[in-house]
């Protein structure tokens, strides 16, 4: 039986924001810990787990208790010894970002590397989330360990959602990408493909053919595209729902994970897909309007309300 809580498997990275030198900020971002943030603010009553493979540094023990603070617990998700969190800067150039990665060796890594700990942490859960980063970490055999694990918590009654979330400087090969993101789609309930990156990974002309070809494979899809109008794809159905406008965006990082979080958050207290979406909009647009990935819980729950 699949229980009440929602759980989100990935990377979490200690993120480097604000000025260069000795004023750099640390925080905490990843895209599927975004979304839990997100989801969890949004759906408080819910137990929300952060599944993935921690260091026993410092660091490692700062982000859990930030979790912690924050109502997020981290299931039986690994401490390995002498590993440590993944790390990146966000670096401007006027108001344009970039990102500098330190991750090849981070803890998350290996967060399939225990197949009962992560069918562990799996269980009990009415949600569970993950994206294309979390496979791009892992190597073919984690692949196959994860999906083993996610179809599991699917069997026992879990909705699965998945963000192909395509990253191409995290993969070796785009044909090793379209392979398993295409694996995972097919233990997946709710697809929320952004349109460029399926562009990039599958040649897609428009968002309506990333639409109709993720249509034929996941019962429910919403594939977000900026500014313009979101797509559902539900029934043999194409539907458009318009973004919010946004006058001047700050920054538009963690708008799709935010984005997914809210609408899985509407979905699951029973709200139909068009409404979900509506809210989701709502909430990413607040999201573009402040910096970071991590909105306030308050700022989000605001935005989510009628
Ligand atoms: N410039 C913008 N104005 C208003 N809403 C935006 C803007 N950019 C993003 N959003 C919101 O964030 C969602 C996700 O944005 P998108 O850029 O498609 O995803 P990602 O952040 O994954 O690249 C959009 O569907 C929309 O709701
Ligand atoms: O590389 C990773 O693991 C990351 O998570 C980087 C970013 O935090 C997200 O990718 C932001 O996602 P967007 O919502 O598309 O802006």
């Amino acid at each position: 039986m699949a229980g009440n809580g929602v759980a989100s498997i990935g990377e979490c990275m200690l993120e480097l924001s604000g000025q260069a030198g000795p004023n750099w900020r640390m925080g905490f971002g990843g895209d599927t810990f975004n979304t839990l943030w997100a989801l969890h603010a949004l759906s408080g009553d819910r137990p929300a787990t952060y599944v993935s493979a921690f260091g026993d540094d410092p660091f490692s023990r700062d982000q859990i208790d930030f979790f912690a603070q924050n109502g997020i617990g981290i299931g039986a998700s690994p401490i390995i010894p002498d590993a440590r969190p993944g790390l990146y800067a966000i670096t401007l150039t006027g108001a344009e970002r970039s990102f500098t990665y330190w991750r090849g060796d981070a803890a998350a890594r290996q967060l399939a590397s225990d197949a009962a700990a992560l069918e562990k942490s799996l269980e009990n859960q009415s949600l569970v989330y993950f994206s294309g980063i979390t496979l791009a970490i892992l190597d073919h055999a984690a692949h196959k360990t994860l999906l083993a694990a996610v179809a599991k918590a699917r069997a026992t009654g879990s909705l699965v959602a998945f963000d192909p979330n395509y990253r191409p400087r995290l993969w070796r090969r785009r044909e090793e990408a379209q392979t398993a993101i295409l694996d995972a789609l097919a233990v997946t309930d709710i697809a929320l493909p952004t349109f460029p990156d399926e562009q990039m990974l599958f040649g897609d002309a428009a968002p309506q053919k990333t639409a109709e070809r993720l249509g034929k494979l996941v019962g429910e899809v919403v594939v977000k595209n900026g500014e313009e109008p979101a797509l559902i794809a539900a029934n043999g159905t194409l539907q458009p729902v318009p973004a919010v406008h946004v006058a001047a965006p700050v920054d538009t990082t963690g708008a799709g994970d935010s984005f997914n979080g809210a609408y899985l958050a509407a979905r699951l207290a029973g709200h139909a897909p068009t409404d979900a979406v509506l809210r989701a909009h709502r909430v990413a647009a607040a999201v573009v309007q402040v910096r970071g990935a991590l909105a306030p819980f308050e700022t989000l729950r605001a935005a989510f309300e009628d």
